[in-house]
């Protein structure tokens, strides 16, 4: 983290987990924990709990996103959601282009692409997720892959949009499966997101942006890995659903 440049930001995506009532008890477990933290705190939540995380972090330090957004206002798109909606409803953030809707859901540098200017017209703050699979690493290619979807990512979008965006660096192999990126391997490739940026929009505007890690990231590593210069904060998986694990990582990015 480079304080002095960017507040950090611990997200939590809680991906196709939580209903209603196991939403509103984890959210008043973690305001408590979490209050007057020096970064800023984002849950993202599944569609069906957006109401109600509204509701339970109304008035608290929390802030609330959704895991996915369409690129189109309205029409016959069964079974989406516009970025206007979610809007409307008091959604402040969305993650776009996670590595499981690109695995599952067909997803590609090019819908993220339109998700995330359609994001940012509504007024959402897009969370950006870009990183390799273990196959690129192994390739040697993972620099050259993470640039190239950040830059399709962020196509047309200007550099006053550009303050509202924030880009994960979540890598595949590091997903739910214990194994972390280094906290080198992640500082490295954050740095490299960066300069992406700086070279599309300039070095001032890249170093204002926020770039998170996102992999196995817990209570353990999270000092080691936001210690990193160019790593300003992470997008938790598992460890976002439980309280108490969620508000260490959100302290260890206070510090
Ligand atoms: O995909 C992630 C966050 O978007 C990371 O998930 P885990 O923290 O469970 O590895």
């Amino acid at each position: 983290m480079n304080r002095d440049l960017r507040t950090p930001v611990i997200a939590g995506n809680w991906k196709m987990n939580n209903d209603r009532t196991a939403a509103k008890a984890l959210l008043s477990d973690l305001a408590p924990l979490v209050k007057d933290a020096a970064c800023t705190v984002i849950t993202c939540v599944p569609f069906t709990d957006l109401e109600t995380a509204l509701a339970a972090t109304a008035g608290t330090d929390i802030k609330v996103g959704a895991q996915n957004c369409h690129f189109e206002k309205s029409g016959a798109y069964t079974g989406e959601v516009s970025a206007d909606m979610l809007a409307e409803m008091g959604v402040e953030y969305v993650v776009l282009g996670h590595s499981e809707r690109r695995q599952y859901f067909g997803e590609t540098d090019v819908t993220v692409n339109l998700r995330t200017k359609a994001a940012l017209a509504a007024g959402l703050k897009p969370i950006v997720c870009v990183g390799e699979h273990l196959e690129d690493r192994e390739q040697g290619v993972t620099a050259e892959l993470v640039a190239l979807q950040t830059k399709i990512a962020l196509l047309d979008v200007t550099a006053e949009q550009l303050q509202n965006v924030i880009i994960a660096y979540e890598p595949v192999w590091a997903i739910g499966t214990g194994k972390t990126a280094t906290a080198e391997q992640a500082g490295e490739v954050c740095g490299v997101i960066r300069a992406t940026v700086a070279s599309l929009y300039g070095k001032e505007a890249a170093d204002k942006l926020v770039v998170q890690y996102g992999g196995s990231m817990n209570a353990g590593n999270a000092d080691e890995l936001l210690a990193q210069p160019d790593v300003d904060g992470g997008l938790i998986g598992g460890a976002s659903l439980k309280a108490d694990a969620f508000a260490q990582i959100v302290a260890a990015a206070s510090k």
